[in-house]
């Protein structure tokens, strides 16, 4: 269980990002972190990951401080930006992650993977030569591979053509399971309510909304509650009579 409490965060000291944020994640959870552009989704992901230090509160996974090494181990989280070593080829990438992680290679679901991905011609390529998408596929075979307990995702559909979109989707709703926990970043709803069993939105720095996706589907879309939140709808109307 990944359980978040009381967390507070501010780059500068002053203009509060996250303003005592509790969240729990449960073994099992496919969670949709949404909100809306600003209100803190990467920071809050950075934090989980350690890559920025928390000012206020806890952060743990079973019981675990996030900056234990175990813990450190167990997530692995994709980030929007693709910041990747571009000296490196393909699969000196994927075999540099599975080191990092010390998972071993499991040959035949690589094989799979690549074959999925149509990837084989691409993996003795340097990365500074591969396409936005490529970066993604080549991280999502790598973290496959290395099977973390935690994986993390931010935005990372995006940039990839129609056919390895509808793969991935597969690959990540496969991966997820009762010892899994998933939690995936995202601004497509629509994915995100095909994929994930539940749905949190951050909103002014604390969970607004806590939902499972079943619940959701039932009375509404993840759409609909977005749009009563933000309530832009005085603001579209002056845009279209203006
Ligand atoms: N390195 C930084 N230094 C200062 N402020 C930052 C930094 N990174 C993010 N911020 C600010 O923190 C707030 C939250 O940013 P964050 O990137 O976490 O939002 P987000 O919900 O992921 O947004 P988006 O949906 O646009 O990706 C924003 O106001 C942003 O300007």
């Amino acid at each position: 269980m990944l359980e978040i409490q009381q967390l507070h965060f501010s780059y500068d000291k002053k203009t509060p990002v996250l303003n005592g944020l509790n969240l729990t994640v449960q073994q099992g959870d496919f969670l949709a972190l949404i909100g809306p552009n600003g209100c803190g989704k990467t920071t809050l992901i950075k934090l989980i990951c350690d890559l920025l230090e928390k000012q206020k509160g806890s952060i743990k996974l079973d019981g675990l401080d996030h900056n234990d090494f175990k813990v450190k181990n167990a997530v692995l989280y994709l980030p929007s930006d693709d910041v990747l070593p571009e000296f490196l080829t393909g699969k000196e990438y994927i075999n540099l992650m599975l080191k990092m992680y010390n998972a071993s290679m499991d040959e035949e679901r690589f094989h799979r993977l690549v074959k999925y991905y149509s990837f084989d011609s691409a993996l003795d390529v340097l990365i500074e030569e591969y396409s936005n998408g490529m970066k993604k596929k080549v991280q999502l075979i790598a973290a496959m591979l290395i099977d973390p307990e935690i994986l993390i995702i931010d935005e990372t559909l995006n940039g990839m053509d129609v056919e390895s979109r509808e793969i991935t989707k597969l690959l990540l709703m496969n991966f997820s399971g009762p010892n899994k926990i998933v939690i995936m970043c995202s601004h497509d709803l629509h994915l995100l309510e095909e994929m994930c069993n539940k749905v949190v939105i951050l909103y002014q720095g604390k969970i607004h909304t806590e939902k499972k996706i079943d619940d959701v589907r039932q009375t509404t879309s993840l759409l609909s509650i977005f749009r009563g939140i933000m309530n832009h709808e005085d603001l579209k109307n002056e845009i279209i009579s203006s």
